[in-house]
């Protein structure tokens, strides 16, 4: 179906928006929507989080003086009206591809961004921040944080919530409840929202609403007077108030008629105040209303027929390794306990929380929780593994280090997402966990080449009494057979994978087998070392002392990486070797194909071959 946008048209900013009259904000959000759609379906992205937020960032614009007014939005996962209606319409054709519009706010892409997103629940401290730099310098902004339910969950949302509602200054809190996170909201907190928009206090606000929130005088005594209109219901005091802020709602955020008055009303009000909005995830599509999980992160589709169904079994991903073996060891042995912080999806936890409903934890977006949690129960004689994608365990650095390795636990950390991402760019790259967690004492790293070694490096790490990481990219691999046993490799053990001349190329990870490609050209050894810690020093001396050149590679920062430690190595053996470091470089990577992204930081076969001539090319026999 072709759509016209009369309306969205004429919107080059939020300027042209307040120049609406309100009654056009409905036709403009249906328009808004059905762009939203037929953009998204054409280049993949968050959808259901972003159909679910139309009519919240229309009224926003409308209400606010934006971006003198400060919108911080969480995550930011959400954010595609705000950049439509902020002069990026037409370039959501690029959205989350090389060049193009990121899909999370950037502080370099529009003047509106007001902060960089990603990760979750740092909306309400930066907003925070903004709120208490515009009173300290006299200015009058407002200053509004979006957090969604399942943002709110995480104990940085709390932290800011706690600063705020004693902070002399005015913040406004958005809590944009869709009664969802990735996957369904866990928790209390979940309990305590559910509550407030039981029985029939939010359908009485619901309906009052039009009504009574539309005048002008302060909410409070609009409120009020609600309340004494709606004889009977108790409206339960929410844990916001206690918090120090002024609760307002729940109300329907998608009635953007609603939404802007109620807006307009708070603005008068000083100090912090709190807005409950309720929203459903993937409004106005069905397909995406029905299963707002599959379309919260969506591959491109025909709006019409919806996400297509694969025809032929595609190749078996990382995420799909861990999780059959994860059902696997589980069966095996009933003293394991997996735990994910809010990634039971995309981290491939759904067919075990299926099989072992009580040995699972979903335990929200809590990374840090989610560690020292793993390590309580691991003083308990069990035997947990913390699936977590690299990028998010920097969240629990700390407790990685004080709650597990220093007390030297048996917790397993599967590390999926490791290396460069995609579409979701520099935020989401796992390009640092080698480097953090290899100068942890106590804590072993492994890398596997390819999907079979991942489940055998998964058992092996399984098999210690000690902390173990198992890094693996997202998506697939060689397409190397996985095996159905559970069986384990040495620990801290490599291979030499080729045997050549000259020149060794030690490789952590996937890239063994671009390695492999290139030293075919080179005639060059390859290693598969397997660990990047403990590395295996015994081979590793071993290959240096008949080699003159060394290559080390792998998917991750260079600095402090893989490669690092072989330098370290071999400074501590005395023996000397020049080594050419591939990996990561020292800058951010941004989204675009992941393929495309790998031969742009020349670790391909032809990058990689491509190095090593660069830089040790006159000392090579021709092969
Ligand atoms: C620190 C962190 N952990 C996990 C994620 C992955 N993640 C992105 S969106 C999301 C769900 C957020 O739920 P909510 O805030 O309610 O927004 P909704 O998707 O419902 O719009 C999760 C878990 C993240 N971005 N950051
Ligand atoms: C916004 C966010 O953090 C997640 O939705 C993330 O984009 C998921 O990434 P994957 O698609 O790799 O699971
Ligand atoms: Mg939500």
């Amino acid at each position: 179906m072709t759509h016209t946008y009369p309306l969205l048209q004429t919107i080059n900013s939020p300027d042209d928006l307040r120049r609406l009259n309100r009654s056009q904000l409905e036709p403009l959000s249906t328009e808004l929507r059905a762009y939203l759609l037929d953009s998204v379906a054409k280049t993949g992205g968050h959808l259901s989080s972003n159909l679910g937020t139309v009519e919240l960032t229309v009224a926003l614009h409308y209400v606010l003086n934006t971006p003198y007014d400060r919108i911080v939005w969480d995550v930011g996962h959400q954010t595609y009206p705000h950049k439509i209606l902020t002069g990026r319409r037409d370039r959501m054709h690029s959205l989350r591809q090389l060049g193009g519009l990121s899909g999370f706010p950037r502080r370099d892409e529009s003047d509106f961004d007001t902060f960089g997103t990603a990760h979750s629940s740092t909306s309400i401290s930066a907003a925070l921040g903004m709120a208490l730099a515009s009173r300290l310098k006299g200015e009058d902004r407002h200053v509004t944080a979006v957090i969604g339910d399942g943002a709110m969950t995480a104990g940085m949302a709390f932290e800011a919530l706690n600063n705020a509602g004693v902070a002399d200054c005015n913040l406004l809190v958005i809590l944009n409840d869709n009664d969802m996170s990735i996957s369904p909201p866990v928790g209390a907190l979940n309990r305590h929202l559910a509550k407030l928009l039981s029985g029939q206090f939010y359908a009485a606000a619901k309906n009052a609403s039009k009504t009574v929130l539309k005048g002008a005088p302060p909410l409070w005594e609009l409120a009020k007077r609600f309340e004494e209109s709606a004889k009977g219901m108790v409206k339960p005091i929410t844990l916001f108030e206690k918090f120090g802020f002024n609760y307002v709602g729940p109300i329907d955020g998608h009635d953007v008629d609603t939404l802007v008055s109620v807006l307009e009303n708070i603005k008068q009000l000083k100090g912090p105040q709190f807005l409950h909005v309720v929203t459903k995830k993937g409004q106005g599509y069905k397909m995406a209303e029905v299963d707002p999980v599959a379309y919260h992160g969506a591959g491109k589709f025909d709006p019409a027929v919806g996400l297509a169904k694969a025809s032929a079994p595609a190749k078996i991903t990382f995420t799909e390794v861990f999780g059959n073996w994860l059902c696997d060891m589980g069966a095996a042995d009933n003293r394991l306990v997996a735990i994910t912080p809010a990634m039971r999806e995309g981290s491939g936890m759904v067919e075990f929380e299926k099989l072992f409903p009580q040995r699972f934890f979903d335990v929200g977006i809590a990374e840090q929780h989610a560690v020292t949690f793993a390590a309580g129960l691991a003083c308990e004689g069990l035997k947990p593994v913390v699936a977590i994608y690299s990028t998010f365990l920097q969240r629990a650095y700390d407790q990685m280090i004080h709650d597990v390795a220093i007390q030297n636990l048996p917790v397993v950390f599967a590390l999926d997402r490791a290396g460069l991402v995609g579409s979701d760019g520099a935020t989401h790259a796992g390009a640092y966990d080698i480097a953090f967690i290899r100068c942890i004492p106590n804590m072993s790293l492994a890398c596997p080449a390819d999907e079979n070694e991942c489940r055998q490096l998964l058992s092996t790490a399984y098999a210690q009494e000690t902390p173990v990481a198992v890094r693996y990219p997202r998506g697939a691999g060689a397409g190397v057979a996985v095996s159905c046993a559970l069986e384990t490799l040495p620990f801290g053990k490599g291979e030499i994978r080729r045997t050549g001349k000259k020149v060794a190329i030690l490789a952590f990870g996937t890239l063994l087998y671009p390695a492999l490609q290139a030293a075919e050209k080179l005639d060059a050894t390859v290693v598969n070392m397997r660990w990047a810690k403990p590395l295996d020093t015994e081979l590793l001396l071993q290959i240096a002392a008949d080699h003159e050149m060394l290559v080390s590679v792998e998917e991750g920062c260079t600095l402090g990486g893989a490669g690092s430690a072989v330098l370290e190595a071999l400074a501590q053996a005395n023996l000397m070797r020049p080594v050419l470091q591939l990996g990561l470089p020292d800058k951010f990577i941004e989204h675009g194909d992941p393929a495309k992204l790998m031969t742009m930081m020349g670790l391909d076969a032809a990058g990689i071959e491509a190095a090593i001539q660069a830089r040790f090319g006159g000392l090579m026999t021709p092969v």
